[in-house]
This record gives C-alpha cells, structure tokens and sequence, in this order.
C-alpha cells in the first residue's frame, strides 16, 4: 500500500487498486463516481440554509419517515451519478423501497457491482446544522453479468462486502473507506473540492470511554444494556465513562473510532429490532470497524456473518472499541433477552 500525506483520494483509489484481488479498475471508477456525488451533496449541505433545502420534502419513505428534502436530494444525486457512469448494475437505497435496476440505452449495465446505500445518515440533523453523513457499501453481484438483477444481489451477508465507507458533512468533509486492507481517511479541501488522506491506516483504540447511546430510550432497554450503562456511569476504575451522543451514526461512529469509545442503537421495548438498517447502515460501519481492529455485533451475533432477508431489515447495533463492544456482550450474555 503506497501513502502520502498530501495523496489526493484519486491517486490514493488508483494507486491502490492493484491490492483490489478483483482488480480491473471498475471498483476504483465506483469509488470515484461515489466521491464526485459526494461533493455535489457536500456542496448543497454546506449552505443548505440559503438554497431552500432544509425541511420536509413532504413524503414518506418506505421506513414511514418523513423524508426531509436534502435525503432525496442526496438520493437522486448518488444514484443519478453511479447511473449515468454505468459503474453499477443495481442500487439499494434507504430512500427507495425497491432495489434500482441500472440500464443504458435499455441495454443491462454490464457492470459487477451493487451499491446500498444510506443518502443522508442523521436526517434528524438536517435543520439544526449539527453534522450528518452519508454511508455506502458494495458488493460483486451473485447473478451473472448481462443477467437480471436479483434481490439476491443484495441480501448477501456483511463478510461479502468488496468496499464499503461513509462521509462526515461536519465542521469539514471527511470521506472514509476500506476495500478489505485497512481503513483510510480523507479530508476535502473545500478550496480546490479535492479529498487529501488526512488519516492514513486508522485504528479504533481497543478501549475508550466515551458511550454513544439514545439514553431517552433507557426504559425499554433489555436489561443487559440497562445494565451495561449502569457499568458506564459507576464511579470505579477509569469509569465514570462520558455519554456523547450526536444522534447521526456516521459522527457518532468516526468520533468513537477516534477516540475510542462504543455506539449502540439497542433493541427496545418500542422496536426489537433496532432502528438501524443492517444492509446500508450496520455492515458497511461494522466492516470499517473490523478494519480499524474494533468490533461489531447485534449483542450476541457479529453484524457480519447475519444473512439478511429483507432489504430494509434493523438489527440491535452494538459498534466500536473491541474491548468495550466485549463487555456490553458480556452484560447481554448475563440476561439474554
Ligand atoms: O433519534 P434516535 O432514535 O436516537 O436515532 C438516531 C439514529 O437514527 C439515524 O438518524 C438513522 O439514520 P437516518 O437518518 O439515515 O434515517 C442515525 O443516524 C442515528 O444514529
Ligand atoms: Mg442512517
Ligand atoms: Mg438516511
């Protein structure tokens, strides 16, 4: 792997693709069609107050949230630029309830790969400027190129991801990703409106003490989680840890990669399965983990081995330093549910 500080993203994709065991350069034309979308979308976030982008767009996707207009703005800008560059034979999204067949001139793009794909991670954020993100992940297609898509293009488990990564529309654009040999981080110079690696080969600390959960939900917790959060909050050893939560997954993850720390998005009472998405919010964040040496499971089983069902499936999201990943599995073990 060949890194330089001041290594553009696109040097970075090309000069890395031969580590790629598929390598034929499609995957690195994904990848940069996925950073060109991404400044379109960084450019209407940044002064989304000015160009009549905050808000509601006033329908419901197939979750029933409310779309806000920067999701489907975000949406058609992915899916409009993977598209019109025929890296991609099908995309999932969030925003849509069935997966996208992709066709040029009528014709099955004769691409390999699938994209899922969150447009706009933490919409809750959206109109009170505090910072959201955007989370994809890729696959090489099981049926045969020049075939139909399938769903089960699309419902493979997490451990078969080629590449996956998400972006942080905070105080500056970070784009971060993996293709299976380690982690990499690139910060974009809104000047020039290119990404530079910022944060080469990035390791989540095997420990931290910051804790990322909705503790509004505490009451319909399972009981192993109560009581993983009353082991945060006691007053012994380097404990009390500190409660941070931004409430958009892709800040709360990168902060906790940084630092070290744990997310959860339990089950609850309300919904035992979870909020989170597992195909286009957990695997893509559990793969950056693993590659980062942290840990991701849904309390008992690792995100990445579940075979996925449905396209829109939640599942309980247990995410971050190993070691505290561990210890909440531990409490969970100690009351299963
Ligand atoms: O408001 P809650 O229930 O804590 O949920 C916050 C979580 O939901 C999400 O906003 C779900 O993602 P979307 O915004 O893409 O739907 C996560 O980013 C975030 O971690
Ligand atoms: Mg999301
Ligand atoms: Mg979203």
């Amino acid at each position: 792997m060949t890194q330089n500080s001041h290594q553009t993203l696109g040097e970075f994709i090309i000069e890395n693709q031969e580590d790629f065991i598929y390598s034929t350069g499609e995957l690195s034309r994904l990848l940069s069609s996925i950073k060109l979308a991404t400044k379109i979308v960084n450019y209407k976030v940044n002064k989304a107050g000015l160009v009549n982008i905050l808000g509601e767009y006033g329908n419901e996707n197939v979750q029933g949230e409310k779309q806000q207009k920067l999701d489907v703005f975000a949406n058609e800008t992915f899916i409009e630029t993977l598209s019109q560059r025929e890296v991609v034979c099908g995309i999932a999204s969030e925003e849509n309830e069935d997966f996208i067949e992709i066709k040029a001139n009528r014709n099955q793009v004769n691409s390999k790969y699938v994209v899922l794909i969150d447009p706009l991670d933490g919409s809750s954020n959206i109109d009170v400027n505090v910072s959201v993100g955007t989370i994809f992940s890729i696959y090489r297609r099981v049926s045969e190129p020049g075939t139909p898509v399938t769903l089960e293009d699309f419902l493979q488990p997490g451990n078969k991801q080629v590449a996956a990564g998400y972006v942080v529309y905070g105080t500056s654009t970070m784009l971060v990703y993996t293709t299976g040999n380690g982690v990499n981080g690139f910060t974009l110079n809104p000047g020039i409106g290119t990404f530079y690696l910022s944060h080469p080969n990035l390791r989540i600390p095997g420990d931290g003490s910051i804790y990322s959960v909705n503790e509004g939900n505490y009451v319909k917790f399972p009981q192993g989680v109560k009581n993983f959060i009353k082991y945060c909050q006691t007053e012994e050893d380097n404990r009390p840890y500190t409660s941070r939560y931004i409430g958009s997954l892709c800040s709360d993850f990168h902060r906790n990669m940084l630092k070290g720390g744990i997310y959860l998005y339990p089950s609850g009472t309300n919904n035992p399965q979870g909020k989170l998405r597992l195909l286009y919010e957990c695997n893509p964040m559990a793969y950056i983990a693993e590659q980062a040496g942290g840990k991701a499971s849904d309390g008992y089983r690792r995100i990445l081995d579940i075979n996925p069902k449905e396209l829109h499936q939640r599942v309980p999201f247990f995410c971050g330093s190993k070691n505290l990943v561990e210890k909440a599995e531990e409490f969970m073990a100690q009351n299963p549910e």
